[in-house]
């Protein structure tokens, strides 16, 4: 596949970049086109999905947790191809795309020791399709001291800005790990000091997953049908919510299998009463993250797939002391929003502007991550 030369990175014109993502949940990867001068958002554009084989999640599921070897080779190769393939596909009702940002898929997250790993090879990817491509977003905020993690809270002030937000407000991101972003839009400028504090809630959707497929040999909860017939078992969400990592003060990140062991702790209950608790989990730690807010947000906008349960929706309106409502109340795509937010970052990292920030890693200074790779 060979395409036009780009047209050449300008200053502060606008851009058009394509973002991809393929998150800890591991259902697949997305792909979306959003227009923006490294700022502000000046438009969105189409997206795509491509769901994982059952063969091609067991490969990347093999290399979870590992740091070289022949199983991380294997998982590259297997993230690489699905990516190419999705970009083929979009690529074609998309010529107006000047810039890729790839995340690639994490297959190791531990950053104050051995680092952080997103494997695909974005030069690759770069000759393949002939567009410059922006990767490797998470080594430079690591090896300045920071988490690494997360890095969409650029992308979430740029998001409460477009939707004209006056107040603080947060954003939840439900993934296979969740996310809380507050933004204060109000501050021009996301690495400006009050605009941002960013870290991860704990466990989401994984946990559930885990479940889903051991017991039942289902992917995840859907519509939150089991969670909905169970109970929550008090005994473990207290033991749950004893774990060091509630105490911890942001920023804190962590990896998908951080809190496997969860699913031991309702090893013996029922099915739907460990599919409950599992749910009510998630919420907890996105109620004990709540706390950490600077000052209380007008609303909690909830992106990522756990929007989708309704039961694990109920359980956050119960808990939050504020309005929980999913991004579609401002006009944004929920299922999106990180692949939107890596082709926001790429703009930025090809602008020299930084992508994190003390408030968003515990970096210790706005850095810009990312490695530029020309075709
Ligand atoms: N209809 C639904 N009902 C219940 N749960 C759902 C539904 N749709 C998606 N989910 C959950 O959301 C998950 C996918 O979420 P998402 O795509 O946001 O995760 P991710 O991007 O892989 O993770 P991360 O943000 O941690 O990197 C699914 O694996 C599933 O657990
Ligand atoms: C190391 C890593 O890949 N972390 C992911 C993961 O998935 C959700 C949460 O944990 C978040 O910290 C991050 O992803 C999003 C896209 C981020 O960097 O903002």
């Amino acid at each position: 596949m060979n395409r036009a030369k780009h047209r050449q990175d300008a200053g502060t014109e606008v851009v058009t970049a394509l973002g991809m993502m393929s998150g800890t949940s591991l259902d697949g990867v997305d792909a979306a086109v959003l227009r923006t001068d490294g700022q502000d958002i000046t438009g969105f554009g189409r997206s795509d999905y491509r769901s994982y084989s059952a063969e091609e999640r067991r490969v990347i599921a093999a290399g979870f947790g590992k740091w070289h070897g022949a199983e991380v080779e294997e998982a590259a190769k297997a993230v690489e191809a699905a990516h190419l393939a999705l970009l083929a596909d979009l690529l074609k009702d998309a010529p107006e795309v000047d810039l890729i940002g790839f995340h690639g898929q994490t297959l190791a997250h531990a950053p104050r020791m051995q680092g952080t790993l997103q494997v695909g090879d974005g030069a690759l990817l770069a000759r393949e399709i002939g567009l410059p491509v922006v990767w490797d977003f998470r080594s430079a905020d690591v090896e300045l001291g920071g988490e690494g993690a997360p890095l969409a809270p650029f992308f979430h002030h740029a998001c409460a800005r477009y939707a004209g937000r006056k107040g603080p407000v947060a954003f939840l991101n439900l993934g296979g790990v969740g996310n809380l972003t507050w933004v204060d839009p109000r501050v021009a400028r996301p690495e400006e000091d009050g605009a941002l504090l960013a870290f991860d809630t704990g466990p989401a959707n994984a946990p559930i997953n885990d479940l889903m497929q051991a017991r039942l040999g289902q992917d995840y909860d859907e519509g939150g049908k089991l969670a909905a017939r169970g109970r929550v078992e008090q005994g473990a969400l207290e033991l749950f919510l004893a774990e060091p990592y509630f105490a911890r003060m942001p920023p804190k990140s962590l990896d998908r299998n951080d809190f496997a062991e969860m699913v031991a702790l309702v090893g013996e209950l029922s099915d739907a009463d460990a599919c409950a608790t599992l749910t009510a989990m998630c919420a907890a730690g996105v109620a004990e993250a709540m706390q950490h807010c600077p000052a209380p947000p007008e609303r909690v906008y909830v992106t990522g797939g756990g929007r989708h349960n309704p039961v694990l929706m109920r359980m956050l309106d119960v808990s939050l002391d504020c309005p929980v409502t999913p991004v579609e109340e401002i006009g944004l795509d929920g299922d999106m929003l990180e692949a939107q937010a890596f082709a926001y970052l790429a703009v930025r990292v090809a602008r020299g502007l930084p992508t994190s920030c003390p408030g968003t890693t515990g970096v210790r200074a706005a850095v810009g991550g990312g490695t530029v790779s020309r075709e």
